[in-house]
């Protein structure tokens, strides 16, 4: 197991926004958590990478209780890739090279520089290298914080929205790769998400939210109408397209 996260709450300030939450995560797994707005997705994983403190419960990454640990050896754990990311003056390699913040002491060397390299490659930035992370789109800046995550080589990789800046062929490779990297890295994602689609098709375990709580915990073939309209409260169809389960607004409403 990779992540576990037990009877988690969460306030700001007085009112409470995470009720007892508790999941466990393996190893080569996705698990897209998904929702409505505002039922404290962004909030769920600000608690896992210490960004926000629990008002209770835990979270244990490889065995490491994350509360008790200092933010680097965290950012050693756990690649973030927040909502939105900021651009500044610089180029899009050294904003990606950041990421290797937490591993470095004095010297750069030239694992860092390769992991940049092939990060830059696998988000499809090579051409981009040297442009100003302040001349970036807003797709093109998502993918550059999502190459700093991977050069970061962490264990469990989370990702808040990270495809909604992103054109459809973007979306289908950053998702690829991800895949990929879970896989052939032996880590784990958590990837909130408002495309449910998307979570069917990539993600191994889906988290329904809903006012705070965990509504479901269930694997992507678990997909039902009843459950879609019971989070979303609109009405809804699965139909499969080459096996795979796709969510469809019913016509009428
Ligand atoms: N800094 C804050 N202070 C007070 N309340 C907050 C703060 N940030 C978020 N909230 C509230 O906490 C709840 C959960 O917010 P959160 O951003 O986690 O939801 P979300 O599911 O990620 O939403 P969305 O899909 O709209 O991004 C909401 O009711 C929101 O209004």
């Amino acid at each position: 197991m990779i992540l576990s996260v037990s009877n988690l709450n969460f306030d700001y300030g007085a009112q409470r926004v995470l009720h007892q939450i508790r999941f466990a995560l393996d190893h080569n797994e996705i698990l897209a958590i998904l929702g409505p707005n505002g039922s404290g997705k962004t909030t769920l994983l600000k608690n896992i990478n210490s960004i926000l403190t629990p008002s209770q419960g835990n979270v244990m990454v490889e065995g490491h209780e994350i509360l008790s640990m200092k933010l680097q050896d965290v950012a050693k754990l756990i690649g973030y890739v927040p909502q939105k990311t900021d651009s500044a003056r610089i180029t899009v390699f050294d904003a990606v090279l950041l990421g290797r913040t937490p591993h470095m002491s004095w010297s750069l060397g030239s694992h860092d520089i390769d992991l940049v390299h092939n990060a830059l490659r696998l988000t499809g930035l090579d051409a981009l290298a040297l442009r100003m992370t302040d001349q970036l789109s807003g797709g093109e800046l998502q993918k550059v914080a999502i190459a700093r995550a991977i050069v970061q080589e962490p264990k469990l990789m989370l990702l808040d929205e990270p495809t909604s800046a992103l054109d459809l062929k973007s979306q289908i490779n950053i998702l690829n790769t991800l895949k990929g990297l879970v896989t052939a890295q032996h880590l784990a994602a958590v990837i909130t998400l408002h495309d449910i689609n998307a979570a069917l098709r990539y993600a191994d375990k889906l988290i329904f939210l809903k006012s705070g709580r965990i509504h479901k915990f269930c694997s992507a073939t678990d997909i039902s109408s009843q459950l879609v309209e019971d989070v979303y409260e609109l009405p809804v169809d699965i139909v499969h397209v080459h096996g795979t389960p796709f969510v469809v607004p019913t016509a009428a409403m």
